[in-house]
């Protein structure tokens, strides 16, 4: 593999989606230089994601049983856990690093409730220049570590009318713009050793974990601010036109975001059990006007984000708890 500078992503390690090599093969050419592109499934081996596992399960101690992840202005969620071991992922072997605000760039291993976990606060966006597979490496990190269930969390925009801002959204389904467009983290060769050439992913988003979340949100009293719906992630980074947003609406998505399907995809092929949900940071305009309000921005994201953080924490760490409890 190379290990040119042209091959890195922002910040990150030697694996990125286009490698110029010298000594390549058929390739076309830049300045000169051949160009050989990498499929996406190739730019984390087996035993590249094999080393980094074992580096957080030696590190920690721990084989965490739970899989984390915090949304845009959500990384409380990591700071509820107990005993923390701390990995900035600037110190992780071939780990990339966070570039947008709101996402610290640590991960966190310890226990909540009983169980271990290990949470990332802070994901990676494709549209940081991060080829997907390298936004997604991490679940398979943490299927490497043992961990089963994959909690993936975000802050969407709510197109659904019934919405309210600071609602939260369980997602029972998806739809992958990126996808659409052919682009997807299992691209290129496939390694058995994760999972099937082609997974299905009906059924991708846990049912009993879902319903499990709707009666906790009941004993917590904020059933009315709890929806069971459906996200679609694009690539962003900007926010979407009021043409795209009723395309969204009429094809069925309830909140719209950029992150998360790649690595529910990515959980899935692996076979890890999936809960996610999203909250809602703000309420996305299907219809024209001149209202300022309409424009969403990042600052109100993280500012909502910050006031739901509570419920959030409370919620992921009742049904951890039920986890727990359930395996015990
Ligand atoms: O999906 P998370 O990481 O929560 O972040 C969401 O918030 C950012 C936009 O404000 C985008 O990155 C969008 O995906
Ligand atoms: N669109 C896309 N991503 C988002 C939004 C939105 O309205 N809000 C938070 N993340």
């Amino acid at each position: 593999m190379c290990s040119r500078d042209c091959c890195s992503g922002p910040g990150g390690s030697n694996r990125g989606n286009t490698c110029t090599d010298k000594k390549g093969g058929k390739a076309g050419s830049l300045n000169g230089e051949k160009i050989i592109p990498t499929p996406q499934s190739l730019l984390y081996p087996y035993e590249v994601i094999e080393e980094i596992a074992d580096f957080i399960v030696k590190g920690s101690g721990m084989r965490p049983k739970i899989g984390i992840i915090c949304g845009s202005g959500l990384g409380s969620l990591a700071d509820i856990i107990q005993d923390p071991k701390i990995f900035e992922y600037e110190k992780i072997p071939n780990f990339p690093v966070s570039t947008v605000e709101g996402h610290a760039g640590r991960l966190v291993v310890g226990t909540l409730e009983g169980a271990t976990v290990m949470a990332m606060q802070g994901r990676f966006h494709f549209y940081e220049g991060y080829p997907l597979a390298k936004c997604s490496m991490p679940v398979r990190v943490m299927k490497l570590c043992g961990v089963e269930y994959l909690f993936a969390t975000n802050a969407a925009g709510g197109i659904n009318p019934r919405f309210a801002v600071g609602d939260i959204m369980l997602m029972h389904d998806h739809v992958n713009m990126l996808g659409f467009a052919g682009n997807s983290p299992l691209q290129g060769p496939n390694d058995p050793r994760f999972g099937p050439r082609f997974p299905a992913l009906v059924n991708s988003y846990n049912k009993d974990l879902i319903n499990k979340a709707i009666e906790i949100g009941k004993a917590m009293g904020i059933e009315s601010n709890i929806h069971v719906g459906v996200y679609s992630c694009l690539g962003g980074p900007n926010y979407e036109t009021i043409a795209e947003l009723k395309a969204l609406r009429m094809m069925g998505v309830d909140a719209v975001g950029m992150s998360t399907v790649h690595e529910v995809i990515t959980a899935r092929h692996c076979d890890m059990k999936v809960f996610a949900f999203s909250l809602i940071t703000n309420k996305c305009a299907t219809e024209y006007s001149d209202k300022k309000d309409d424009e969403a921005n990042h600052e109100e994201v993280m500012a909502v984000a910050k006031t739901r953080q509570k419920a959030c924490c409370e919620l992921v760490a009742r049904l951890i708890r039920e986890i727990h409890l359930a395996s015990a």
